[in-house]
């Protein structure tokens, strides 16, 4: 569904230049949760928004459903983002002016879409939103609105949900509600999930695991556990002590 082909990403040129990504190659499946860990700077969130469409690589290629992203014109771009990608950010990104259903129903609005109500019902009552409705983000919990954010990510049935660093905000509780959503998009509903995360609880949801360092891919974990991700982070740490 999702395929980045030898992604790189050079910020800057000359003594400035940062390599954030140094060719990056991975596929993400129809249904699968995978989640990308690796130290402060390794190129995450670089890699997320390559892979998504929101940054332009220098080098290889982003494909969603086998079309070369950097073969799109932008508004075509836009689109693609609008219709198959949803997003959550650590920082809920909500609208202050806009109630909870306005925020949900806000990316077919943009799109000119009517909601599809079964389906914006369904999500409602998977965040657990119902009784939130009409309130402004102001006026609900941190755990509240990140859901309100999951919820406004799925109300065009994306095939691709992208998640950067969604619990880093919340408690444990809130957080865990998070991912048990984000969970259920990938096995109830077919949606692949990418997540940026640097917390091996978090992790230990996915079907997988992603490490990057250096810009690099340098390890990946099928059906992590949460000790298990502490443990090859621990080893990280080692290895760059080390260096
Ligand atoms: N716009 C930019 N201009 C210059 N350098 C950048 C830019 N964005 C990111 N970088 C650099 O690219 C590298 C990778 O950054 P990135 O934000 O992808 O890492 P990350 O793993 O997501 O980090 P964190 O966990 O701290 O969010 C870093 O060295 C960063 O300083």
């Amino acid at each position: 569904m999702a395929e980045a082909d030898s992604l790189g990403k050079v910020y800057g040129t000359g003594e400035h230049a940062v390599v954030a990504l140094a060719g990056v190659s991975a596929r993400f499946h129809e249904g699968e949760f995978t989640a990308v860990m690796g130290p402060s700077g390794s190129g995450k969130s670089t890699f997320m928004h390559c892979l998504a469409g929101l940054d332009t690589p220098t080098s290889g290629a982003a494909r969603i459903g086998g079309v070369d992203l950097s073969s799109l014109r932008e508004a075509r771009l836009t689109q693609l983002r609008r219709e198959r990608i949803g997003f959550v950010f650590q920082s809920f990104n909500l609208l202050p002016t806009l109630t909870a259903e306005e925020n949900i129903a806000l990316p077919l609005s943009l799109a000119g879409k009517r909601p599809d109500p079964e389906w914006t019902e369904q999500i409602v009552r998977a965040t657990g939103l119902a009784d939130r409705l009409s309130h402004r983000p102001a006026q609900l919990s941190g755990g509240q609105q990140q859901r309100v954010a999951c919820a406004r990510a799925l109300v065009t049935r994306p095939d691709i949900i992208v998640a950067d660093e969604p619990t880093g905000n919340l408690d444990s509780r809130s957080g865990a509600q998070i991912l048990d959503l984000l969970r259920r998009c990938a096995a109830e509903w077919g949606q692949t999930v990418l997540m940026v995360t640097h917390d091996p609880i978090a992790a230990g949801y996915a079907d997988r695991v992603l490490f990057l360092a250096d810009g690099s891919l340098v390890d990946e974990m099928a059906g992590p556990t949460p000790d298990r991700v502490l443990e090859r982070m621990r080893r990280f740490d080692a290895a760059q002590a080390v260096r």
